[in-house]
């Protein structure tokens, strides 16, 4: 059942309800009054005409109820009951000779009347004639004295005929009572739907935003509307949204950060301070993974550790800051004429290393044989008038070695005949 169908039975009911209470008990506490205002007026003008005819008739001898109803037809209704009659006919008693008196409507009650030993006279249809008075009856039976003696009793227990006047002041009521309940009906429907439609139309917006919000789209915003505790918990769920878009994104940032700290620190930890190649760490790794390569796939690798010729004596005799302008300049050169492709690092002091994919010895031994040119040839006396930096190469290529590591110290190993053979020169093996 949807939220509108409940709110508008909610008010139906509601409404309904508080007609059938008010008009029921209006009805009934106005039926009671009248019942009891009349029933007293009825009563004390039963009496005062049995009190009348007995004062006058004897009652068995007068033939009883057809000269009492006779008597008390001329007497004239109750005052409020009937219409008066014109002046000059009120208490006419009938003419002689025409018989019983025509009948103007029922009396609006029937009393009981008993004699004086409480046998019933006039039974109001509750009791028969001549039966005697249950003790119960007697106790509010009024006595009807003439000359100080008892010579009846009225009991005020009687049998209710509304009069047409009454009958139409009821039916007046309850027609109110249904236009009441119609009214309340069509106010409830009409309300329902008015109200429902507000907090329907929050409830919708608040839905969809947080779908959105499951989505993915974390800031989201509802109309505002009014002041009550819906408008509240649409101002609160902004303000929520607001925030987690605010943190959400507050973490994101932070966690990029975090990313590139990583990133920096893992570029940090395989890079060389110094020149900015690689460190050794890295070149070992990558080695290892281009010589399984290489002899997967049977294809060429060469590798070249190379080393600053008289290096101690650079730093001796020019400074240690101009051996680190050599060291980075000469990574330089390396670094610039490599392929993206070939590994190249400083692989501790002035010693740097390198690996060829693809490259067969001659064509590497021709490479290293340049690079070594270029690093003899750069215009180091513009760091130093009298600086003078060669290199010594090793190279070697045989996948036979078993590993990159052993294929290194084979290179190192040429290297060191390099050293010994002269310096500035590249040495190599198949
Ligand atoms: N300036 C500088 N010097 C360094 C650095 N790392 C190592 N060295 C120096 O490099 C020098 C290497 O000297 P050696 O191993 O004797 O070799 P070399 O003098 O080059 O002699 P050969 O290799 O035989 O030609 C040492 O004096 C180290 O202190 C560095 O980062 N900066």
């Amino acid at each position: 059942m949807s939220l509108r169908t409940k709110f508008m039975l909610a008010l139906l009911l509601t409404g309904l309800a508080a007609v059938a209470m008010v008009g029921g008990l209006a009805y009934a506490g106005m039926t009671k009054k009248v019942d009891s205002l009349r029933r007293e007026r009825a009563a004390e003008h039963f009496h005062a005409a049995v009190t009348a005819y007995l004062a006058q008739y004897d009652w068995k001898a007068n033939h009883g109820k057809e000269g009492f109803d006779d008597f008390m037809l001329s007497r004239g209704p109750l005052a409020g009951d009937r219409p008066p009659p014109p002046d000059g006919e009120r208490r006419r008693p009938p003419p002689p000779g025409e018989g019983r008196p025509e009948r103007r409507g029922e009396p609006p009650y029937h009393f009981i009347l008993a004699d004086q030993d409480y046998r019933v006279l006039l039974g109001a249809g509750v009791y028969e004639h001549g039966e005697l008075l249950p003790e119960a009856a007697r106790k509010d039976a009024r006595a009807v004295e003439v000359q100080g003696r008892v010579v009846a009793y009225v009991s005020p227990e009687g049998v209710i005929t509304p009069s047409k006047q009454e009958l139409q002041y009821l039916a007046a009521m309850r027609d109110a009572l249904w236009f009441g309940v119609s009214g309340a009906a069509v106010l409830a429907l009409v309300l329902g739907v008015l109200l429902s439609r507000g907090l329907g139309r929050t409830l919708g917006h608040l839905t969809g935003a947080v779908r959105a919000m499951h989505g993915g789209s974390l800031l989201q915003r509802v109309p505002v509307e009014g002041k009550d505790e819906v408008a509240e918990l649409a101002a609160a769920f902004n303000a929520m949204s607001e925030k987690l878009a605010r943190t959400h994104e507050e973490l994101s940032e932070s966690h990029h950060t975090i990313l590139t700290q990583a990133e920096q620190m893992r570029e940090l930890s395989v890079r060389d301070a110094l020149t900015k190649l690689h460190n050794r760490r890295h070149f070992d790794e990558q080695a290892s993974s281009l010589f399984s390569h290489a002899v997967r796939h049977k294809r060429p690798l060469s590798v070249v550790i190379g080393d600053i010729d008289f290096f101690k004596k650079i730093n001796d005799q020019f400074s240690h800051a101009t051996g680190d302008v050599v060291l980075r300049q000469v990574g330089e050169i390396l670094r610039g004429h490599m392929r993206l492709s070939d590994l190249v690092a400083r692989y501790g002091g002035e010693e740097f290393v390198i690996a060829f994919p693809e490259t067969e010895l001659p064509q590497a031994a021709a490479l290293c044989d340049k690079l070594r040119a270029m690093i003899e040839a750069f215009p180091w006396h513009q760091v130093h008038p009298e600086l003078k930096v060669t290199m010594s190469m090793g190279v070697y290529a045989d996948l036979a070695a078993g590993t990159a590591e052993a294929m290194l110290q084979k290179a190192d190993a040429l290297l060191y005949r390099a050293k010994e053979t002269g310096r500035n020169r590249v040495c190599f093996a198949a």
